[in-house]
C-alpha cells in the first residue's frame, strides 16, 4: 500500500483528503531531523513538505522506494531538484494558493513601514505616546517597482493600483505590451527601474540571476528614503548591503519576510536596526493559503499515486489522469523503441535521438513520450533506476540530445513515431505505431519497411534475399524447439535478390547454436536476438 509522509505542519484539510483515500496510509510526523526524515523516507512512496523540511540531496540519495514530493507552496528551492530528477522522483508545488496571501503580506509590510505602525505600538505598550516621532508617509501617488511579474508581483500591482499608486515594473520573461494591459509601465531592466522607484518589491524565485539583484551598486542608483521588501526568497536584495544602506539613511526602511538562511542567525545584523520590519517567512501563513496549498498538495499526491497523474510537476511533463490512459499507449511504443535501439546499438557512442511525431502522435504530450524513448535507451545500460522522470537527465548527462520533430499530417499511418539515433559509427533508425489503441508494431526498421509486432523476443536477421533461407531458418528454430509467432520480411528493392531484413517474433529465445547456426548461413549478413517487454508490461515511472 502506498505511505505518505507528512513531515511540515499541513492544515488538516489536506491531512482529511489523504487519510480518506481507501489504499493510502498516512503517517504525519513534524518532527523530524534531516537525518531522521532520511531513514523513514525508505519506507514511504510520497513526501508532502512546506518550506520546512529540507529536501537535500544528502536526504534524496539512495531512496528506492521514494516516488514523488507534493510542496505545499511555491518555492521548491528546499527541494534538491537534480537528485529528486536522477533518483526519478516527481516534485509538484502547488503555485497558486499562497499568492493573494503573499501579495497582502507584501502591501501590510509596505503599510507597515510606511506608517511606522510597529514601533508606534511597541511604543504604546511602553507606556509611551508619541505622536510626532511617528509620522509617516502617505503611499498614494508614490511609485511603486515591481521586479518580478509573475503571480504574486501581479497580485501586488492591481492592489497597488487600487492604492492609487504608480507601478512600474521589470521581468525579463514578460513583454511591455502585457504589462501595460496589468496598468504596469515597463522597465527595461533594474537599472532602470531602481532610480525611479518610492518602493521596491521582488517577486523573483531565487536563482544565480537573481541572487544579489539589489546589491550595494543598485542601492546607490536608487532614490533616497526608498523603501524596500522582500516577501520572494532571501538574498536577493543583498543583506549586508541593505543593513549598511539602513544605517547610512540611503534606504529608509526595509521590509524582510525571507532571509539567506532560514531562521537568520541570533546575532543577524539586520535584527538590530530599527527601521529594518522583520517578519518569519509569514507570507503563506494565513488560513485561507495554507488551507489552499495543503489541500492542493494532498490531491497531487493521491492523483499521482492512485492514477498516475502528473500534475503541477517541476521537474517532468505534467499529464493529466485522462491523459495518462490516453497517452500511456505511446509512452510504450516510446519506450520499446528506446529498448529495441539500445539493443541493435551494440555499444557505439550515441550522439543524439531525433524523435519525430506524426499524425494522431503529433497532438499528445510527447515530452513524456520522448522521455519514455531514453528510458528505454538507458535502462539497461545504467546502474542506477531509470525511469520517465530521470531518463532525459541521465541522457543529457551522457551526452545524448534528445532533438524532437512533429508534424500533423498522418502520412501513411493515421499515427507514427519514428526515431533516429546517431552514432560515432552511423545511424540507426526505427518507427512505429499501433493497430487499435494497444497493439504495438515495428514498421521501419533502417530503410527497410515492414510490420513486425513490438514485444517479446524478436530474432532479426539481415540477409540477400534468395529462396530458400525462410525455410533454413524455420528449421534451425524448429530444431531448437522455438516457435515463430509471426513473421515480417522488409526489402529495399522490388525484385528478389537484393539486401532485406527478416524480424520473427518468436515464443521463447533461440539458444546460442540457433542463432550462430543462422548467422554463418551464405547468405545471412547479421543476425541479431532483441527482447522486449511482453505485451502489456509496466514503463518505469508510469503508476497504473
Ligand atoms: N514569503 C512567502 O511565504 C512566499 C510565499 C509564496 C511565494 N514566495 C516566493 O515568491 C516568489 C514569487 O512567487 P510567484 O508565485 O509569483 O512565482 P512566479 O513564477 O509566478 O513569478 C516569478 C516571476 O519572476 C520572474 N523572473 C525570473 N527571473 C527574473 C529576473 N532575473 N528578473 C526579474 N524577474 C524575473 C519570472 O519571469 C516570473 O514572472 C518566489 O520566490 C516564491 O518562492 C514566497
Ligand atoms: O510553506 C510556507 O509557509 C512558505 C511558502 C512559500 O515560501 C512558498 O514558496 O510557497
Amino acid at each position: 500500500m502506498p505511505r505518505v509522509l507528512i513531515s511540515d505542519k499541513l492544515s488538516p484539510a489536506g491531512i482529511e483528503i489523504l487519510e480518506k483515500t481507501p489504499g493510502i496510509e498516512v503517517v504525519v510526523n513534524t518532527d523530524l531531523s534531516p537525518e531522521q526524515v532520511r531513514e523513514e523516507l525508505k519506507n514511504f512512496d510520497g513526501i508532502i513538505i512546506r518550506s520546512g523540511t529540507k529536501l537535500t540531496a544528502e536526504v534524496l540519495d539512495g531512496q528506492p522506494r521514494l516516488k514523488a514530493v507534493a510542496r505545499a507552496g511555491v518555492g521548491v528551492d528546499n527541494v534538491d531538484l537534480p537528485t529528486a530528477t536522477r533518483q526519478g522522483i516527481v516534485v509538484m508545488n502547488t503555485p497558486a494558493g499562497n499568492t493573494i496571501s503573499t501579495a497582502e503580506q507584501t502591501l501590510a509590510l509596505m503599510y507597515a513601514m510606511s506608517r511606522n505602525t510597529v514601533p508606534a505600538a511597541t511604543t504604546m505598550k511602553g507606556g509611551g505616546w508619541d505622536r510626532k516621532k511617528f509620522t509617516g508617509s502617505q503611499m498614494a501617488g508614490k511609485t511603486l517597482g515591481i521586479i518580478g511579474l509573475g503571480r504574486i508581483g501581479l497580485a501586488v500591482a492591481k492592489r497597488a493600483i487600487a492604492m492609487e499608486m504608480n507601478v512600474i515594473g521589470y521581468d525579463p520573461f514578460l513583454t511591455a505590451e502585457k504589462a501595460a494591459e496589468h496598468g504596469i509601465e515597463f522597465c527595461s531592466n533594474v537599472a532602470d527601474l531602481v532610480p525611479q522607484a518610492d518602493y521596491i518589491t521582488v517577486h523573483t524565485p531565487l536563482t544565480d540571476e537573481t541572487r544579489g539583484l539589489i546589491d550595494a551598486e543598485m542601492l546607490e542608483k536608487a532614490k533616497p528614503g526608498v523603501r524596500l521588501v522582500n516577501c520572494a526568497r532571501g538574498g536577493i536584495i543583498d543583506e549586508d548591503a541593505l543593513a549598511d544602506a539602513l544605517e547610512s539613511g540611503k534606504v529608509a526602511a526595509a521590509a524582510l519576510d525571507v532571509f539567506t538562511s532560514e531562521p537568520p542567525p541570533e546575532d543577524f545584523r539586520l535584527r538590530t536596526i530599527d527601521n529594518a520590519l522583520l517578519t518569519p517567512h509569514l507570507g503563506a501563513s494565513t488560513d485561507e493559503a495554507q488551507e489552499l496549498v495543503a489541500l492542493e498538495a494532498a490531491e497531487l499526491m493521491v492523483g499521482y499515486l492512485t492514477r498516475g497523474e502528473i500534475r503541477q510537476a517541476v521537474n517532468t511533463a505534467a499529464v493529466s489522469g485522462a491523459e495518462m490512459a490516453d497517452t500511456k499507449v505511446y509512452l510504450e511504443l516510446g519506450y520499446r523503441l528506446g529498448l529495441l535501439i539500445a539493443q541493435l546499438n551494440k555499444g557505439r557512442n550515441m550522439k543524439r535521438a531525433t524523435l519525430t511525431y506524426r499524425g494522431e502522435a503529433a497532438s499528445k504530450k510527447y515530452k513524456l513520450i520522448t522521455s519514455a524513448f531514453a528510458c528505454g535507451l538507458l535502462k539497461d545500460a545504467l546502474q542506477d533506476p531509470v525511469n520517465i522522470v530521470n531518463a532525459d537527465m541521465l541522457a543529457r548527462e551522457r551526452g545524448i540530445e534528445l532533438v524532437e520533430t512533429s508534424r500533423k499530417d498522418p502520412g501513411d499511418f493515421a499515427t507514427r513515431v519514428g526515431v533516429t539515433v546517431e552514432t560515432d559509427q552511423g545511424e540507426l533508425s526505427a518507427d512505429g505505431t499501433m493497430l487499435g489503441r494497444q497493439y504495438l508494431r515495428l514498421i521501419r526498421l533502417g530503410d527497410f519497411t515492414l510490420d513486425s509486432f513490438l514485444d517479446g523476443t524478436l530474432l532479426i536477421y539481415h540477409h540477400r534475399d534468395v529462396p530458400g533461407l525462410i525455410g533454413f531458418v524455420g528449421s534451425v528454430l524448429g530444431k531448437h524447439d522455438v516457435n515463430i509467432a509471426n513473421m515480417s520480411l522488409g526489402r529495399k528493392q522490388a525484385t528478389p535478390g537484393g539486401d532485406s531484413v527478416a524480424i520473427l517474433n518468436v515464443d521463447s529465445a533461440p539458444p546460442a547454436e540457433a542463432v550462430k547456426e543462422i548467422g554463418e548461413h551464405a547468405e545471412v549478413t547479421g543476425v541479431q536476438v532483441v527482447k522486449l517487454p511482453p505485451h502489456g508490461e509496466e514503463i518505469p515511472g508510469v503508476t497504473s
